[in-house]
């Protein structure tokens, strides 16, 4: 069993922040999760009351899975659609993409594909002060629903806070057809939630740092609903996909009402984020978290072999040779980890020892022995 609150603690951990109640709460106002929902697409433009005058932002593969469609629906429909083809989340593409937009006049940004597509949309349209609907065709991590972006510069990932999808569109016919590894490393980055939650929930005692207890389930609930799904989730299955994208949904709902990302991200994330710096070739976000998440676990003295093996049930890789990184790189995550966010108190505390690293490393499989 995942380590679990008795009664008595759960009780006396059952505190909203105070704060939190008079939080600008950012939420999608549409969410469309289903076989061909990319068919209304017009509808929740006209439902926004959004002029389609729009810059969708895709993706060299995407363009042909839903961002040529897109733009046929809109056009048959009256409005004016221009795209943006992209291949890099750098300062400069945003910069690009802002002005494509501000020069149409767009008053709605479609992010068409998985991450990178739609944070250059999430970042620009913010830029242009008009909103953006996330459509995703992969659900790789839970970043298609949230109002957090990454920006690539000079070899190094930087997240950001940006803004909240005012719609979401989840087609999970096109998203089931995706390559089953983006399936998989979003069910990852969800199942990482079981380790950020409690890093929050130590952070909430060690250093009374504000802790909304609705959030925490939230995104505790979305890594339980992958977790117990994990024998369902398989390639090539438009369920699989129902199930990864509710939890993706959910756990970006929990990163809302705590008006950051705490509740789905903690140690496990920081050692992801420390592991895009340090390896040679890093794996996928939810990949490396979801690993993190299993070391992470063996900190706070949980049940790590249960997240091992839904992440063996689901296909995800748990170890480094399965991500393809170096032994040596993780164990340099692991101590580079505290070093990330130090604003964010987690397990990691002030840093591992290098012996301590490595057993970790070492007991929970992720390197050999
Ligand atoms: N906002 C957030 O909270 C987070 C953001 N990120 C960021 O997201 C990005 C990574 O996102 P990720 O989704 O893993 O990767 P990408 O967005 O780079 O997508 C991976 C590849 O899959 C392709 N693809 C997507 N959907 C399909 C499909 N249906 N069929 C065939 N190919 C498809 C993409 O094509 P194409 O080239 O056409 O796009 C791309 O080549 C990084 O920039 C990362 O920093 C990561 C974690 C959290
Ligand atoms: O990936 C995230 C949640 O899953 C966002 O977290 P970060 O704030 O660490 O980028
Ligand atoms: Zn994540």
């Amino acid at each position: 069993m995942i380590m679990k609150h008795n009664e008595e603690q759960l009780s006396a951990d059952w505190r909203e922040d105070e704060a939190a109640a008079m939080k600008w709460m950012e939420f999608p106002r549409e969410i469309l999760i289903g076989k061909n929902v990319l068919n209304n697409v017009p509808d929740v433009l006209n439902k926004l009351k959004i002029s389609e005058k729009v810059l969708l932002v895709t993706g060299k593969n995407t363009l042909d899975v839903a961002g040529k469609q897109i733009l046929e629906m809109i056009e048959n429909n009256g409005g004016v659609c221009e795209i943006c083809v992209s291949e890099k989340a750098s300062p400069e593409e945003v910069k690009k993409i802002t002005e494509a937009g501000a020069a149409l006049g767009a008053d709605c940004f479609l992010g068409v594909g998985s991450g990178r597509s739609i944070d250059l949309a999430k970042l620009s349209s913010k830029n242009c002060d008009v909103p953006f609907i996330s459509i995703p065709t992969a659900a790789s991590h839970d970043g298609i629903v949230s109002a957090r972006a990454s920006i690539h510069s000079d070899g190094k990932s930087e997240s950001v806070e940006a803004q909240a999808p005012i719609a979401v569109i989840a087609d999970t016919e096109i998203i089931s057809r995706a390559p089953f590894r983006l399936l998989a490393a979003g069910c990852g980055d969800v199942i990482s939630n079981y380790t950020s939650v409690l890093d929050w929930e130590l952070a909430s005692r060690h250093q009374n740092e504000p802790f909304s207890k609705s959030a925490s389930m939230m995104a505790y609930m979305s890594a339980d609903m992958i977790s117990n799904s994990a024998t369902l989730i398989r390639p090539g299955l438009e369920s699989s996909a129902r199930i990864a994208v509710k939890a993706l949904v959910l756990s970006g709902a929990a990163m809302s009402v705590a008006g950051s990302s705490r509740p789905a991200s903690g140690s496990e994330h920081m050692f992801s984020h420390a592991l895009d710096r340090i390896a040679k070739k890093p794996a996928l976000h939810g990949e490396q978290c979801a690993v993190g998440s299993i070391m992470m676990m063996y900190l706070h003295g949980g049940d790590w072999e249960k997240i091992r093996n839904s992440l063996q049930q689901i296909g995800a890789p748990t170890s480094a040779r399965e991500m393809g990184i170096e032994d040596e790189e993780i164990i340099e995550a692991l101590l580079r980890a505290h070093t990330i966010r130090p604003e964010r108190y987690t397990i990691l505390g002030g840093g591992l020892t290098l012996s301590a690293a490595e057993k970790m490393a070492s007991v929970t499989k992720v390197i050999s022995d």
